[in-house]
């Protein structure tokens, strides 16, 4: 598996900041500022307010006397009303310009979450084949849901975290002012509680951790599960799946404790520390250095309000952290998708009207050979029959054709242009494809056929039922074409649904269809009236047909057979025909 590059703290941050435009990151930064710097001059006011109001020593401050003095410029009175307006004003103003920040920041966390998303399925849906066969499916399901909202709460709390930082710088400021010694103690008070509670801000990222780990495993587990439900229930085997679940739930359960443990003392302890700091601080104010008490409240004020907002930054960072792991995860997916993402094809637009041909091609698995120098050729419009052991690497065959695999030697050419030269995407949706392991989606057989694409109709639908042997069952069913599937095929029999997967494979009227052991699953009529229906289409269209399968049906109506032994592709003459099933 490629490793993404690990990336955490700063760079992560810095990469959800970025995931916005770097306008809309400055607006919310601007309207946070303006907010907290017109609280901070409201507050401030109070302080030249106990001043006018009669308080001597209050007006010898440097804070009332700077703020005065901008009255005075501006040629207006000290009145106290007009003071208690400015105090009232920058309360409200940073009331109403907070309304506004929190509306901006509530769009763009929106933004965010769904741009991650968008590229996680983007990286996801272009990703190599390879890639998907080394996944627990669940990964993405869990990444997709919980964790990209993560990395929303994480911005969300990066604004408050610079709202509150903002804030305390104000105060800072206003305290400096206001008494150097003020400015010291409040950065004296910030510091021990940032340091005596930053173990609970580690303990909450660590039980996060803990946390988004065991639902990943949890989620990619119950994934398999229900999807191979089934055969565990009726051989009553879901026990070990269940001890598993378990597991996973107690582990969470007990970092959920933990985390939200962390989280609720971290605010409960930081209001005691501050009163025990604020109660020092006001006896050496009023007993050592003898200051008046107006000074001391408006002081106490200032230092409670700087205090109290680097604990709030301090709580969202503790946030940023708990989300950490979560949005790590969605970049982790999203990064190693990327670095598997399908290279691009060449640009050569296949007719497909001479054929294909393997020429000297080797690929394998590690030390597994898949092929070993294989040649041979398939001629557009011919019915061809596959044979071979069981892994012998037929279907890997087919994935070397359609570009999910690449040759480790030799070319693959189809009209005789090399595979690299071609736009895969054009080739493939040339080709019809029936895996083996086929796969309805839990929607209308209709659905199914088009697989949503608009482009086909109905009577599309109904042609390629035709054409697959399907029709006469779907009429007879109440909801005809609309009939639900159910949860992947469930409420039909094997065989329905591979002739619905059938039609999918024929509704774009494919030149080249590939059906790997597609008719396996159906009686030997069934069998042989598809079989029918597929060689008289490819006689009347010119369709090239190559069926991996075992089945006289098939060997029978084949124009030429197959056959994959050892690495090696070989002819199987018309007498021979039979031995090679
Ligand atoms: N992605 C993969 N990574 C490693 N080995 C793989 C991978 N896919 C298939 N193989 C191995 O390659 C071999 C060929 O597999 P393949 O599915 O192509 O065989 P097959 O001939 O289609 O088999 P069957 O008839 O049983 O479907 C098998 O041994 C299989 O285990």
């Amino acid at each position: 598996m490629t490793e993404s590059p690990k990336r955490h703290g700063a760079a992560l941050i810095w990469r959800i900041v970025t995931t916005v435009s770097a306008g809309r990151n400055l607006l919310v930064a601007f309207a946070i500022t303006f907010a907290g710097a017109a609280e901070g001059i409201g507050i401030a006011t109070i302080l030249p307010l106990v001043a006018v109001l009669g308080d001597n020593a209050s007006k010898a401050n440097a804070l009332s006397r700077t703020i005065l003095g901008v009255l005075d410029k501006l040629g207006m009175p000290h009145d106290p009303v007009l003071l208690l307006f400015i105090i009232g004003g920058g309360l409200l103003t940073k009331a109403a310009v907070t309304l506004l920040a929190l509306r901006l920041v509530g769009r763009t966390v929106a933004e965010v979450v769904a741009r991650l998303r968008l590229d996680m399925i983007d990286a996801v849906m272009h990703a190599r084949w390879g890639f998907y066969v080394r996944q627990p499916v669940g990964r993405f399901s869990s990444a997709l849901s919980g964790e990209a909202q993560k990395a929303g709460e994480a911005y969300n709390s990066m604004t408050q975290m610079f709202s509150q930082s903002m804030q305390a710088l104000i105060y800072l400021v206003i305290a400096a002012i206001a008494s150097w010694q003020l400015a010291v103690l409040a950065i004296l008070v910030s510091a021990v509680m940032i340091v005596s509670l930053n173990r609970l801000i580690l303990a909450s990222k660590n039980s996060a951790r803990i946390q988004t780990n065991r639902m990943r495993s949890l989620v990619s587990r119950l994934t398999d599960v229900l999807v191979g439900i089934k055969p565990m229930k009726a051989m009553a085997r879901q026990a070990r799946f269940n001890a598993l679940f378990t597991e996973d739930l107690k582990a969470i359960k007990k970092a959920i404790r933990r985390q939200v443990f962390a989280k609720n003392t971290n605010k409960a302890l930081q209001e005691p520390i501050l009163a025990l700091c604020l109660l020092i601080g006001i006896y050496f104010a009023l007993k050592v250095f003898a200051m008046p008490v107006g000074e001391v409240i408006v002081m106490g004020l200032l230092l409670t309000k700087t205090v109290n907002v680097v604990g709030k930054a301090q709580q969202e960072l503790q946030t940023i952290y708990a989300n950490e792991s979560g949005f790590t995860a969605v970049y982790e997916v999203t990064d190693e998708a990327r670095a598997e993402r399908e290279t691009a094809s060449g640009r050569g637009a296949p007719t497909f009207d001479r054929g294909f041909a393997f020429s000297d091609v080797s690929f394998s698995f590690g030390a597994h050979d898949i092929l070993k120098h294989a040649s041979f050729s398939v001629n557009s419009g011919e019915i061809v029959a596959l044979t071979g052991a069981s892994g012998a690497g037929k279907t890997t065959l087919v994935d070397l054709l359609l570009g999910l695999q690449v040759p480790a030697h030799g070319d693959i050419r189809v009209d005789g242009t090399a595979l690299r030269d071609i736009d895969l995407l054009q080739w493939r949706g040339r080709t019809g494809y029936v895996p083996q392991e086929l796969m309805l989606f839990h929607d209308s057989i209709f659905a199914n056929i088009t697989l949503g694409q608009p482009e086909f109709s109905r009577d599309d639908a109904a042609r390629a039922l035709r054409q697959a042997g399907a029709w006469d069952f779907i009429a007879r069913l109440p909801d005809g074409i609309d009939t639900i599937a159910g949860e992947r095929g469930a409420l039909l029999s094997g065989g329905q649904r591979q002739r619905i997967a059938v039609a999918r494979a024929l509704v774009h009227q494919p030149k080249l269809l590939i059906l790997d052991e597609a008719t396996s699953a159906l009686d030997p009529q069934t069998e042989q009236l598809i079989v029918g229906n597929v060689c008289r289409l490819a006689r009347e269209t010119g369709l090239t047909v190559l069926a991996i399968s075992h089945h006289p049906a098939w060997i029978d109506a084949a124009d030429r057979v197959l056959r994959l032994e050892g690495g090696y592709v070989q002819e199987r003459q018309q007498e021979t025909r039979r031995e090679a099933v």
